[in-house]
């Protein structure tokens, strides 16, 4: 992770929108990106006049904007690195970040790489099809990694003559669904991805609708308060110690934060130590601040010399994380082999590795109706459970739903280094 990143990067994500979008096989997520793009001028005239020509080759009626996102993914496909999957776009009203990745991988991966931070999630159904099983179970991960916005989009409504009956049929279906998960936001818009209805135009072939458009939405919908601003916690990437002698007396402690807001000034605690001190600077490769918050990346120096390593957390004394190696917590599990009763694991939490043993598989979940199963607890690719495991070390932990990074972690299969589950903490 870099540690030199500019001191605007804070202010730049306060109005950076991340979203992902979920569907399943040809329910129009690329060609939906694409209309998100060229309607909004996102796009560049070449890449327009490209994708245009290409469609007549093959024939197409209309302009097939999914290859906008489709040579995305070639890209990626090619192994280059996870951070290609973003698209970056910006309105004068906001800038945004996609993720767009075919499947649940979208999900799992996110918060896997650390990029758990998505404050929205577009689900697209088929208006021909409604409500399927890749729809339950987008939505129970999105309430899971606790992406606080859901907007269903309910898409190929020109192949449903626009009507209302079809939208309100598959509204209230998810109405009842996600009413027992726990997201706090969710919203349903009738669009056609491939001729533009209310994605970025309103639509004249839906009167019926009052909403506002996905494109509208995506730039006004509330995101101040997804992060938490409350506990503060910067888990230590690396202790920063430069070689010359004009720098000789610097030492600082260099990572992301995860919550919480942290001014020079401030009295901390070190943990697991427990030693205390004030905040001397916060450094960045732009120079100090005067105040730094979750997710910015900075350089923290304190007033103490103090034994700091990688892995420890500076906190406030009367806000601290839970300390401890018995960790429950629900399981996105994402390997082909099975997760093991007694198994061993690598973890790897904030910035701390560790190991830990599974105790007890406690129930596995059913996507579908979403019911606990305790008869069968064999969690393979894919299954979503409850499980108890045992560090070889305490960690410093949030609930999940407290605070993302903190909450959250990975277990890594120790023979073939594959992150083989992720996992927040309950
Ligand atoms: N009639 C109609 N067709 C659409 C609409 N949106 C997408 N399609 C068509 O549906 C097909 C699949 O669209 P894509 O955008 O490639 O779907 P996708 O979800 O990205 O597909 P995968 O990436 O393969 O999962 C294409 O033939 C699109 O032209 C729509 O609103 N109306």
């Amino acid at each position: 992770m870099s540690t030199s990143n500019n001191s605007t990067e804070g202010y730049l994500d306060m109005e950076l929108l991340r979203f992902t979008t979920a569907g399943s096989v040809d329910d129009g997520k690329s060609t939906l990106i694409g209309r998100l793009l060229y309607d909004s001028k996102s796009i560049f005239e070449d890449q327009y006049q490209a994708i245009e020509e290409s469609s007549r080759r093959k024939g197409d009626e209309n302009v097939n904007l999914a290859l906008l996102t489709d040579g995305l993914r070639d890209e990626r496909e090619q192994g280059i690195t996870i951070d290609v999957a973003y698209r970056y776009f910006a309105t004068p009203k906001r800038k945004f970040i996609i993720a767009d990745t075919p499947g649940h991988i979208q999900y799992t991966r996110n918060m896997v790489t650390g990029a758990s931070t998505a404050n929205l999630a577009i689900i697209l159904i088929d208006a021909r099809k409604g409500v399927v099983e890749q729809t339950r179970r987008h939505t129970f991960i999105a309430a899971l990694l606790g992406i606080p916005h859901i907007v269903y989009c309910i898409n190929k409504m020109d192949l449903v003559d626009y009507e209302e009956g079809s939208f309100e049929e598959i509204k209230k279906e998810l109405e009842g669904f996600s009413s027992k998960l726990d997201v706090k936001d969710v919203r349903f818009i009738p669009i056609s991805a491939l001729k533009g209805d209310n994605v970025v135009n309103k639509s004249e072939n839906m009167p019926w609708y009052q909403g506002s458009t996905l494109l509208y939405l995506l730039e006004t919908i509330h995101i101040g308060s997804d992060h938490n601003h409350i506990d503060c916690r910067f888990p230590v990437q690396n202790v920063i110690r430069p070689q010359s002698d004009k720098w000789h007396d610097y030492r600082g402690y260099a990572g992301r934060i995860a919550g919480g807001v942290f001014k020079p000034g401030d009295d901390v605690t070190v943990l697991p130590s427990g030693f205390t001190s004030k905040i001397k600077s916060i450094d960045t490769f732009d120079g100090p601040l005067d105040e730094a918050f979750a997710p910015q990346s900075v350089t923290i120096t304190l007033e103490d010399e103090i034994d700091i390593s990688r892995g420890d957390m500076i906190v406030r004394e009367n806000n601290q994380p839970n300390v401890g190696q018995d960790i429950n917590m629900m399981v996105c599990w994402m390997n082909e082999k099975k997760l093991m009763p007694n198994g061993k694991y690598a973890i790897k939490h904030t910035t701390n590795d560790a190991r830990a043993m599974v105790k007890e598989i406690v129930y596995k979940v059913d996507i579908t109706t979403l019911h606990r199963v305790e008869d069968d607890k064999e969690v393979g690719m894919n299954d979503i459970a409850r499980i108890k495991i045992r560090t070889t070390k305490p960690l410093l932990f949030d609930r999940y739903d407290r605070n993302r990074i903190t909450g959250s972690l990975i277990l890594i299969d120790e023979a073939t280094n594959e992150t083989v589950g992720a996992g927040m903490i309950v």
